[in-house]
C-alpha cells in the first residue's frame, strides 16, 4: 500500500465508516462513537453537502478519524477541486474511473476508496491502486443489502468494507457472515431518508463492535 493512503484501525479491530453526515450533531456522535470515517456525499444525493460545509464540519474531526468524500461521475478536476476546498483527506468513487483517474488523486496523497457492486465476479483491493474496497449494493446509498453469504467463498483481498442495507440489527450477524475488514454505513443510522440519528449512530459501533 502507498505510503500516502496508509489506514489503520483505531482499536485493531473492525474499521467502521459512517457516511453521509451534514450536521454538527451527527459528526461528534460518531467521533464519540468511535467512527474510524466519516463521509461526505459531494455529489447528488438527498445526502449532498457543499466543500464549504464538509471543510466546517471536518474542523470537528480529530486526526485519526478519516475524513471521506463521496464521488460518482464527476470530472478529474472537479473532484480535485472538491477534496481541496473542503479538506478531505480520503475520496470514495462509484463510478468507472480509468487507472489514470486513480493515479492522478493517489498523486496528490489522497487515500482511495474504490466503490463496486459486489456481482458475478468479485474485484479485487488494489486492482485500480486503492487503499480500499467498498462493495456495495447495485444501488449506493440505498439501504438494500445483497447476498453477504456470498463472501466467505470470494477473495476481495485485504482492506475491503461491507456496505448496503447495514443497520445495528443485522450489522453484527453480517459481519461474522461475510468477514469484512470493515463496514460503512448511511441508511440504517438514519431516522428518515438523508437525516442521521445520533443514537442510531451509537447503537450502530457499539453492534458491529460487539463482542471484540
Ligand atoms: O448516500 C448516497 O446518497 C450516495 C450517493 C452516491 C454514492 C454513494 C452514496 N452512498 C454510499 O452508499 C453506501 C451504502 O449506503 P447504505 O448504507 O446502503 O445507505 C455507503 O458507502 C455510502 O457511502
Amino acid at each position: 500500500m502507498r505510503q500516502s493512503g496508509a489506514v489503520s484501525n483505531s482499536s485493531d479491530s473492525l474499521f467502521i465508516k459512517i457516511c453521509g453526515l451534514r450536521t454538527e450533531e451527527d459528526v461528534d456522535a460518531a467521533v464519540e462513537a468511535g467512527a474510524d470515517a466519516i463521509g461526505f456525499v459531494l455529489t447528488a444525493s438527498p445526502r449532498r453537502v457543499d466543500a464549504a460545509t464538509a471543510a466546517r464540519l471536518s474542523r470537528r474531526i480529530p486526526e485519526h478519524v478519516l475524513t471521506v468524500g463521496v464521488f460518482r461521475g464527476e470530472s478529474l478536476d472537479d473532484v480535485r477541486s472538491l477534496a481541496a476546498e473542503s479538506g478531505i483527506r480520503a475520496v470514495q468513487l462509484h463510478g468507472s474511473e480509468d487507472r489514470d483517474y486513480y493515479d492522478a488523486l493517489a498523486a496528490d496523497g489522497r487515500t482511495l476508496i474504490r466503490a463496486a457492486a459486489f456481482g458475478d465476479s468479485v474485484p479485487r483491493c488494489g486492482e485500480m491502486g486503492e487503499d480500499m474496497l467498498l462493495l456495495d449494493a447495485p444501488v449506493p446509498g440505498s439501504g438494500m443489502a445483497w447476498d453477504w453469504s456470498r463472501m466467505p467463498v470470494a477473495d476481495p483481498g485485504a482492506q475491503w468494507l461491507l456496505a448496503g442495507g447495514l443497520t445495528p440489527d443485522n450489522v453484527r450477524n453480517a459481519v461474522d457472515t461475510a468477514r469484512p475488514w470493515g463496514v460503512d454505513v448511511s441508511s440504517g443510522v438514519e431516522r428518515s431518508r438523508g437525516v442521521k440519528d445520533p443514537a442510531l449512530i451509537t447503537a450502530f459501533v457499539k453492534a458491529a463492535r460487539a463482542g471484540r
